[in-house]
């Protein structure tokens, strides 16, 4: 059985309590591994390295240089892209279809896009008058913010871990990683890609465990952590953020979501239901960014039903390496006790079930896994807790409206503020709408099309704070301003 050992300065090292806990396959149920959890020991050892390495080689050497060495990364993953596709897929259960598209080459982007924009990102300066007449020269330098704790989801774990990775290194900082408990595989696997590719011992440091009284706990207590860049849950971000305020550590959070996509009428029918399958499906809808929530105006709401139904049933379930798969399993029996408890109260509070509701039927060799139904709902009153929670599932409610201001309302009745998805072929409704929406990130006829460059996170319960481009270095890093006077 293969044992998954945290990494600490360098090398793979194994938790000296000896607790291991198990690796479960979400497509059949086996264990496929053991993993060993970090106690506060093996925790403190990663965040001491983490402090060393900023005072050796890394903390000296030039953008130009790390740069250079995170390029190195992005292309160890790519050449290893195989190894990568296999660990994340066995993790996830998800279709390889989809994350040879998805997670693994935007693991690889994440270390290039931000090495590069470090290399041309230009600091402020500001010109001053003085009462003498000679004034004075204010300039700004960018230094980094020193450890940063990265915990992690298991929904994209390669993905959203080096998206903060990426940036946290490009920028001169040193991390330790606590990826998700369910998906342990592909932040292992970087630690061999970052040793080849001349990264210092100490500057990527992964603890494995799990949140409450475990490694995510252990870490976001720790008092020498500088900051803590944390997706997930909008409940674990409280807690993390209740941790961080003692030492005043800086926290970025990117949390969950209960997203709309309004479609007017006017939509190109055939892009918006493309679109909503991907937002509401993709990855067994586990997407931070997904569609839960679709608003569609009144005259064309049953056509638009219908459809999503035939696209919904035309999907093909399947474990990962079946080629024609395009929908895996949920993460765990865990998770899909609760995707199917909202099931249930759907049904409770009087929905029609458009389609699916429940667990398909497997095969044998696959019957152990955590495998659900695409699910479509109309008729739900909009404070039902289907409508207003975010169920993090294949699974989507839709509702008509009948004007702009209608759908607008409906769209920000929530304290959630993540992502939205507008379909429309009406460009002055969709700038019109767009600006009106309370959320982060609003898509105009697509659905997670992501620029690196672009700001990144959720308003209100959704989250703080932006990453991306420019706005990663206002999180990853200090800006010094420095007066002259002339
Ligand atoms: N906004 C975004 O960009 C984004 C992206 C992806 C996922 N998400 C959200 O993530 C959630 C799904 O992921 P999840 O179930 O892994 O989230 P989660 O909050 O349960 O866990 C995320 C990580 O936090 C750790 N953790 C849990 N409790 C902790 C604690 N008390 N202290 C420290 N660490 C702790 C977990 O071990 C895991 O590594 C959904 O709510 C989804 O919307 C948000
Ligand atoms: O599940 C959430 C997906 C988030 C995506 C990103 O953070 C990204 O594309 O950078």
């Amino acid at each position: 059985m293969k044992e998954i050992k945290h990494f600490i300065s360098g090398a793979f090292v194994g938790s000296a309590s000896g607790k291991l806990f198990d690796n479960v396959s979400p497509a059949n149920g086996q264990v496929i591994g053991r993993v060993h959890e970090a106690g506060r020991a093996e925790v403190d050892a990663a965040v001491r390295a983490a402090r060393a390495a900023l005072k050796g080689p890394w903390g000296k050497m030039t953008v130009a240089e790390r740069a250079e060495i995170l390029h190195r990364v992005a292309d160890g993953i790519t050449a290893r892209f195989g190894e990568f596709l296999e660990a994340e897929c066995l993790d996830t259960g998800k279709p390889k279809s989809l994350a040879s598209h998805i997670d693994i080459p935007r693991g690889a982007a994440n270390f290039k896009v931000f090495a590069d924009l470090l290399k041309n990102v230009a600091n402020e300066a500001f010109e001053m008058a003085t009462p003498d007449g000679a004034g004075a020269l204010n300039y700004g330098v960018r230094r980094p913010k020193g450890v940063i704790g990265v915990i992690s989801p298991w929904n994209l774990p390669l993905l959203l871990m080096t998206w903060k990775v990426g940036p946290a290194l490009a920028c001169g900082n040193c991390v330790v990683v606590k990826p998700s408990e369910e998906t342990p595989l592909t932040a292992t696997l970087l630690g061999e890609v970052m040793q080849a590719a001349g990264v210092p011992a100490g500057v990527y440091n992964v603890v494995h465990g799990f949140g409450g009284d475990s490694a995510g706990a252990f870490l976001t207590e720790h008092p020498d952590v500088d900051a803590y860049t944390f997706t997930g849950e909008t409940g674990t971000g409280e807690t993390i953020m209740r941790a961080a305020a003692k030492g005043v550590r800086q926290v970025s959070l990117e949390l969950g979501g209960k997203n709309a996509g309004i479609v007017f009428a006017d939509c190109d029918m055939d892009k918006a239901i493309e679109g909503t399958l991907r937002s509401a499906f993709a990855n067994c809808g586990q997407v931070c960014l997904g569609t839960e929530r679709v608003y569609v105006e009144r005259p064309i709401f049953d056509a638009f039903v219908a459809r999503l139904k035939a696209g919904a049933e035309a999907l093909k379930i399947g474990e990962p390496n079946d080629p024609e798969a395009n929908f895996g399993p949920l993460i765990s029996h865990k998770h899909r006790e609760k995707v199917l408890s909202y099931y249930q109260q759907a049904v409770d509070d009087g929905a029609t079930v458009v389609t699916g509701g429940g667990v398909p039927e497997m095969p044998a060799h696959l019957a152990g896994g955590a495998w659900v139904q695409p699910t479509i709902w109309t008729g739900l009153a909009d404070d039902s807790a289907v409508v207003t929670e975010e169920i993090f599932g294949p699974c989507c409610h839709i509702r008509p409206f009948d004007s702009e201001e209608e759908a607008i309302e409906l769209a920000n009745s929530l304290p959630y503020g993540l992502a939205s998805a507008i379909w429309t072929e009406n460009a002055s409704r969709a700038h019109r709408v767009a600006g009106q929406i309370e959320a982060g990130i609003v898509w105009v006829n697509s659905w997670f099309l992501r620029d690196l460059r672009t700001a990144f996170g959720g308003s209100k319960q959704s989250g703080i704070g932006r990453e991306g481009g420019v706005h990663s270095l206002e999180f990853y890093t200090e800006l010094k301003n420095i007066c002259v006077k002339l």
